[in-house]
């Protein structure tokens, strides 16, 4: 139970037409009767006057909600004021809510970390909640969503509960090995459950970054030679002029990026440098950059012009034909062999190539259906977990050993859902979020 009591604009900037203060802690009862007057009925929208507790000074008027605790959003009392989203109404109550002995302002995700702390919510769902908030695409808003609803914390709290119940076996098994009563055989099952668990993780780790992409965004890189028209096509793309576009070949050397919402995702587009053989040194470096974008890419887009078709460099041809789509530019100048054409000046061809892309994307990332990691920090946990279970079913190995190789695998676990051992990660993760949430 914290002492302090704490208080923030959980709501958008200002102005509002409504701004929404959340005050949570011990204190929020007391806070009721020195703004308000009274402490309003649990879980009902109440009319009231907000008051400055000291000088009585009418401040706002709106609704308040008070939420007992422990059934509340950081399981503490929460007592939410709803007023004018003008910046001095709020200004003013967030002004006599410090006055009042015992309040302080809140830090950046402090009511979330409440809410961790208290067992309202585990790692997994705040990190759901806070990705909720930062959605911007429909894919994004529908993997946080099921997130924040505690898909992945069903799934890995059941995985852990297995190992956790097969440990158990195996101990009972270490002693009473010498009791005639307890089947030595009681192991093998507990082994053939330990790799199903093991092909169960390893097929959620399989998943082609799925829950990652929709988070981070899918990477598309342009390439192609000098003046094929790429900036053009990013320029295009994003209806802006982001980059700069002369009839002059090597114009772009540095890799330039756009964000842009396809479909229901979010998708980073990058412009890169036209290969070709060059004594330029900035260009070469230019050239290289754009052979690493196209390496960490997502899809490859090669821009072949109509006028002068270019094939794909021997350097490129490693990447895989999922992983790659050629296009003609500069469709208005000569018919193309592609079956895509682009022209940006006559701005033909572009709804079709969008549409394939979406296509390309929707396959990739789906929309949804099975729960999908979506971060770096769960995939690390969840390899780490099954390289203990793979040792743990290795059955040259002593018991006690193996047995210990399962606690070490339900750990790893824990420490995703945050169960246990994770105050080091605590401040990292909590940073992500803004203040009031
Ligand atoms: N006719 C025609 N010209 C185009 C088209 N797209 C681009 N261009 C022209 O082609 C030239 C090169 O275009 P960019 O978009 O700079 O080509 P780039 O591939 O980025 O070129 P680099 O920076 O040299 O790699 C410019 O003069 C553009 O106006 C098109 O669809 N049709």
């Amino acid at each position: 139970m914290h002492e302090k009591t704490i208080f923030a604009l959980s709501s958008g900037s200002l102005p509002s037409g409504v701004a929404i203060i959340r005050v949570s802690g011990p204190a929020v009862a007391d806070t009721a009767e020195k703004i308000l007057g009274c402490l309003p009925p649990p879980r009902k929208a109440t009319f009231s006057r907000f008051r400055h507790p000291s000088t009585g000074d009418l401040l706002d008027e709106g609704l308040s909600i008070y939420f007992p605790g422990p059934n509340s959003f950081t399981g503490e009392d929460v007592l939410e004021l709803q007023g004018h989203g003008g910046k001095a109404s709020v200004e003013a109550i967030l002004t006599a809510l410090a006055s009042i002995e015992g309040l302080r302002v809140a830090e950046a995700g402090e009511f979330s970390r409440r809410a961790f702390e208290n067992n309202r919510m585990d790692l997994t769902e705040l990190e759901g909640l806070s990705d909720l908030i930062a959605a911007q695409t429909e894919g994004q808003r529908r993997q946080a969503l099921s997130q924040s609803q505690g898909v992945l914390r069903a799934l890995y709290e059941g995985w852990r509960s297995d190992i956790i119940q097969a440990r158990a076996l195996i101990e009972a098994e270490l002693d009473f090995a010498d009791e005639d009563d307890v089947p030595g055989s009681v192991s093998d099952q507990v082994w053939s459950g330990v790799l199903t668990l093991i092909n169960q993780i390893s097929d959620h780790l399989d998943d082609g970054r799925r829950g990652e992409l929709i988070r981070e965004g899918f990477s598309i890189a342009l390439l192609g030679p000098p003046n094929a028209g790429k900036s053009s096509l990013l320029n295009a793309l994003a209806r802006r002029d982001v980059a700069i576009v002369t009839p002059q070949a090597g114009t772009t050397r540095d890799t330039i990026e756009i964000s842009m919402r396809i479909g229901e995702h979010l998708v980073v587009i990058t412009d890169t440098a036209g290969l070709r053989q060059t004594d330029d040194e900035i260009e070469r470096e230019g050239i290289k950059r754009a052979v690493q974008a196209a390496r960490h890419a997502d899809l490859v887009v090669w821009l072949s012009p109509s006028d002068a078709p270019a094939d794909l460099p021997v350097k490129l041809r490693e990447i895989p034909n999922e992983q790659l789509l050629t296009i003609g530019t500069k469709a208005d100048l000569a018919t193309s062999q592609c079956e895509i054409v682009v022209s940006t000046v006559y701005t033909n061809g572009l709804d079709v190539f969008l549409r394939e892309l979406e296509d390309r994307i929707d396959k990739r990332l789906g929309h949804g259906e099975s729960a999908a990691l979506s971060r770096q920090r769960h995939r690390f946990a969840l390899n780490e977990c099954s390289n203990c279970l793979r040792l743990s079913i290795q059955s040259k190995l002593d018991l006690e050993l193996r047995s210990e190789h399962l606690r070490q695998a339900g750990d790893h676990l824990g420490r995703l859902t945050g169960r246990i051992d994770v105050e080091d990660l605590l401040d990292v993760i909590f940073s992500e979020f803004c203040v009031g949430k």
